[in-house]
């Protein structure tokens, strides 16, 4: 079992301290309702005492011909105090631990959206959701049977052993013994319950991300027949989830007994040799009752205890599987500089530029240098993987470069303050993604705050009117799983529109490969030289009727700038330009 973020087999033994301090941190967070929640539980527990000696009183009261209102009203008060008692101590557990879920939920959601690209081009983000849902889930139970049950217990365990020793000594001794023998067996089993609800939670981790790979080409899957594959591998880990599970299981259960059996062979011990000091005269009788007494009553927090330790390895299984993802690299927000940016197209300069995805990756840029300012087209050519997206990736600081710089409005990028530099750029993906949910939705995303009369002008301009219109509900209409319900042409406008309500000063747009029939790759054309009317646009273009239209053209050719030049110049100069033209330009130009 593979696991993104990590495997278990690769956490030190020894990680379980730091964990175990994240879950208190988030458990402190809540105390005062913890504590709270404890007490009444425990209140209510002490209040179901006093009914059976009430009721004895009543019984005592019926033959002695005594009045039995008195008992009677503090039974019935004893009734409804306990249960409201009852009541209202569990629910305040529950509710704590809900509030605990909830804080590392936000705390996670938080730190799940931050994460860097980088770091997003390697996780799984099956896995991630997992996190999210079920390893937080875990800790709703945690909090209070750890924290109330376990400290409840260890109170009581050191008071009847307190008592124990005061009572004798020799006994007290032999019962100690078998107590450290307890703590052995468990420090020895809680690390495996851990390691078994870690598995358990990774392998559904593995079927969230199956899952969402599935999802994420539901249509490649069934158009291969890849079904039953795909099934089988889910499968897999749903067993793998299971046989770990019932592991977890099966080392709770031995925990159990084995805090069981040696409280009863210490009660089998206690017997014989208290037996043996009562008839040599060293003990009395009444000694060895009331500790045979107290070592019964020993066995109650014993077995709590050993409940909330195992309930704190899930806990510890947990939080590490969370916490993993706010120990991964996140975008810092803001550098602290303030720009004044104007309102005019964005100065954008790349100078010298080298940059690799990553440790033992390729270079992909070797020293990329050009220009692009004021209104205006500028096209981004080259052969595939030479490095053209690279451009707009480095241009919205998704990645950091190696050397060089990337400057906007003269400003490196580095120094801009996230929100701003984002905010000014309107991005078009090749691939045009759109979002699960209605088209005003996913046109207003970057601009929550456009009014009607701009989103309608985005509309006409983006060429959406048709489309609209044609909509059961215009712009409340729902547009699918990733926008499936619209045709590739009109999720690239759609994407556009987007970018364009955001009032860009600088538009990145990465021209679909695939072909669009006439009217679409008009409609999408006549857009984007609107847009250069009135911005900075830059665009990856794969077909001749976009460059032809360019101001400038950069010929990028494994990952450097080997030309400049409008469409005229480059086909008399540079016989790349020439063949790209020729081939792969002309041939997704053929409408
Ligand atoms: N996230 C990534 N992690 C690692 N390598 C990447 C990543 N994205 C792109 N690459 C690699 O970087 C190189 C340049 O990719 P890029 O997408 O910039 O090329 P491109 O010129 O836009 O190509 P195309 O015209 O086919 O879209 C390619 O070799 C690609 O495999």
């Amino acid at each position: 079992m593979t696991d993104a973020i990590e495997t278990p087999a690769e956490a030190p033994a020894d990680e379980g301290r730091a964990p175990l301090r994240r879950l208190w941190f988030y458990a402190r967070q809540h105390l005062p309702l913890l504590i709270t929640g404890g007490t009444l539980a425990f209140l209510g527990g002490l209040i179901g005492l006093v009914q059976p000696i009430v009721a004895m009183d009543v019984i005592e009261s019926l033959e002695t011909g005594e009045s039995l209102r008195n008992p009677l009203l503090i039974l019935v008060a004893a009734v409804l105090v306990g249960g409201a008692l009852e009541a209202f101590g569990p629910y305040l557990m529950q509710r704590t631990g809900q509030d605990i879920v909830l804080t590392v939920r936000r705390r996670l959601v938080g730190s799940l959206v931050r994460l860097t690209i980088a770091e997003v081009d390697r996780l799984k983000p099956g896995d991630l959701v997992s996190r999210l849902t079920s390893d937080t889930n875990l800790l709703r139970t945690v909090a209070s049977t750890t924290v109330i049950g376990g400290t409840t217990a260890v109170f009581m365990l050191l008071g009847g052993i307190a008592l124990m020793a005061w009572i004798d000594l020799v006994l007290f001794g032999t019962t100690m013994a078998m107590i450290v023998l307890v703590s052995i067996i468990m420090t020895l089993i809680m690390p495996r319950i851990r390691n078994a609800t870690t598995a358990s939670q990774a392998a559904l981790g593995e079927m969230g991300s199956i899952l969402e790979r599935i999802f994420s080409a539901f249509r490649t899957v069934k158009a291969s027949g890849a079904e039953d594959i795909e099934i089988g591998k889910l499968d897999v880990a749903a067993r793998e989830a299971r046989d770990k599970g019932v592991m977890v299981a099966v080392w709770e259960a031995l925990a159990g007994v084995m805090a069981w059996l040696p409280v009863n062979v210490a009660f089998l011990i206690v017997l014989g040799v208290g037996g043996a000091r009562v008839a040599a005269g060293t003990m009395t009788i009444s000694s060895l009752i009331g500790f045979l007494l107290l070592l019964f009553y020993l066995m109650g927090p014993i077995s709590s205890l050993v409940a909330a330790l195992s309930q704190l390895q899930t806990g510890l299984a947990a939080i590490r599987r969370v916490e993993t993802v706010a120990d991964l690299a996140h975008e810092q927000p803001s550098n602290g500089a303030s720009i004044s940016a104007n309102n005019g197209p964005a100065l954008l300069s790349f100078d010298n530029v080298t940059f690799g995805y990553g440790p033992g990756l390729p270079q992909v840029h070797h020293g990329v240098s050009f220009e692009a300012s004021g209104t205006g087209l500028t096209a981004l050519v080259g052969p595939s993987g030479a490095g053209k997206t690279t451009v707009f990736s480095l241009i919205e600081r998704f990645y950091p470069v190696t050397s060089g710089e990337v400057r906007v409005d003269g400003t490196r990028v580095e120094d801009w303050p996230l929100a701003a530099l984002r905010g000014m750029i309107g991005y078009v993906e090749q691939d045009a993604p759109v979002l699960h949910g209605t088209l005003r939705e996913n046109l207003l995303m970057a601009a929550p705050d456009a009014t009607e009369a701009e989103l309608a002008e985005i509309v006409k301009r983006a060429r959406l009117t048709e489309l609209v219109a044609s909509l059961p509900d215009g712009l409340d209409s729902a547009i699918g799983y990733r926008g499936m319900t619209l045709s590739g042409g009109e999720r690239q406008r759609v994407a556009i529109a987007r970018a364009l309500l955001r009032k860009p000063r600088l538009l990145l747009l990465d021209e679909a490969t695939s072909q669009l029939d006439a009217a679409n790759e008009a409609a999408l054309k006549q857009t984007m030289l609107d847009a250069a009317d009135r911005t900075n646009v830059i665009v990856v273009a794969h077909r001749l009727s976009t460059v032809t239209s360019a101001n400038q053209i950069v010929v990028l050719d494994a990952g450097r700038v080997r030309a400049v030049g409008s469409h005229t110049e480059l086909v008399a100069t540079d016989e790349l330009y020439r063949d790209l033209a020729a081939s792969q330009l002309l041939t997704a130009d053929s409408h």
